[in-house]
């Protein structure tokens, strides 16, 4: 069995006498999707901050590629390799695609912002804005101004922001939130294939997309993972039709 790529072990957090996290042990292996799902305030947000540095643990630790990352900040993460898409867009609306996928370039070479101008000109960093555009397929809208992208061109261009870092892990918040049917269609066929860039730990409440695409699903119910498994051993869990899918799944 492959090592896990990233893990939490006996992740803890509480808010007063809520366990929004109660000792949640998950990983993500070589070229998989793990899928997090849960009703709404089951933890999973909690879960994610935690595991990219913007909430500390009370207790447990987080692993990334065999390294104890709890200690680091969300941009030592980011550098030690984990690629976030935020559940609110990070983009700058007023700026090209380019330019967004250049700011990205510059936070892997940790640069100062004010440099950014200069940078779009410098072509070790234009390049690997522009590998990231073609990977998602937005090179025909590089001089688009970000707010005139559609909602799904801009979860790509997350994506490829996320993907100027070469990240090793990707974390994603509810990407499919907001697309209509035909925009979670083509968002799920392009995260199928970014599973064999760097694997994807999903939380995600469109059931469809989930059950699309996951290798394993890990089911957060009051801050607790009551089942981890396929998509068939979810779907025919009792204990987590009770708690979660209902009679539908
Ligand atoms: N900063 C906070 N202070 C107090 N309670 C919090 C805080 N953040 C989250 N909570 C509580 O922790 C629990 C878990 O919340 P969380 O947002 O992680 O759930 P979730 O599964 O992401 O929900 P959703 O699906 O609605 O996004 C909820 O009861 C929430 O009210």
């Amino acid at each position: 069995m492959s090592d896990p790529v990233l893990a939490t072990l006996n992740l803890n957090k509480s808010f007063g006498a809520l366990k929004a996290t109660d000792d949640v042990s998950i990983d993500l292996k070589p070229g998989e999707i793990h899928a997090i799902i849960g009703p709404n305030g089951a933890g999973k947000s909690t879960l994610i901050q935690q595991i990219c540095g913007g909430l500390r643990p009370d207790s447990g630790r987080v692993m990334l590629r065999g390294q104890d990352v709890s200690g680091f900040s969300t941009q030592a993460r980011a550098r030690a390799g984990l690629g976030r898409t935020f559940q609110i867009s990070q983009l700058c609306m007023e700026d090209s695609v380019l330019e967004n996928a250049v700011l990205g370039a510059m936070g892997a070479e940790h640069m100062a912002w004010r440099f950014w101008r200069p940078a779009l000109k410098r072509s070790a960093l234009r390049e690997r804005a522009e590998a990231a555009l073609e990977r998602v397929g937005l090179t025909e809208n590089r001089d688009t101004r970000c707010a005139n992208l559609s909602h799904g061109q801009r979860r790509q261009l997350e994506v490829a922001v996320a993907l100027t870092l070469s990240p090793k892990a990707f974390v994603m918040d509810e990407p499919m939130a907001g697309l209509g049917a035909e925009g979670s269609k083509r968002l799920t066929g392009f995260l199928d294939g970014l599973r064999q860039e760097a694997p994807i730990l999903l939380v995600e409440h469109d059931m469809d997309a989930v059950f699309a695409l996951a290798d394993r699903i890990s089911v957060l119910v009051y801050g607790k993972v009551i089942a981890t498994g396929t998509a068939d051993e979810i779907r025919s869990s009792r204990e987590v039709r009770d708690a979660y899918l209902g009679d539908e799944a």
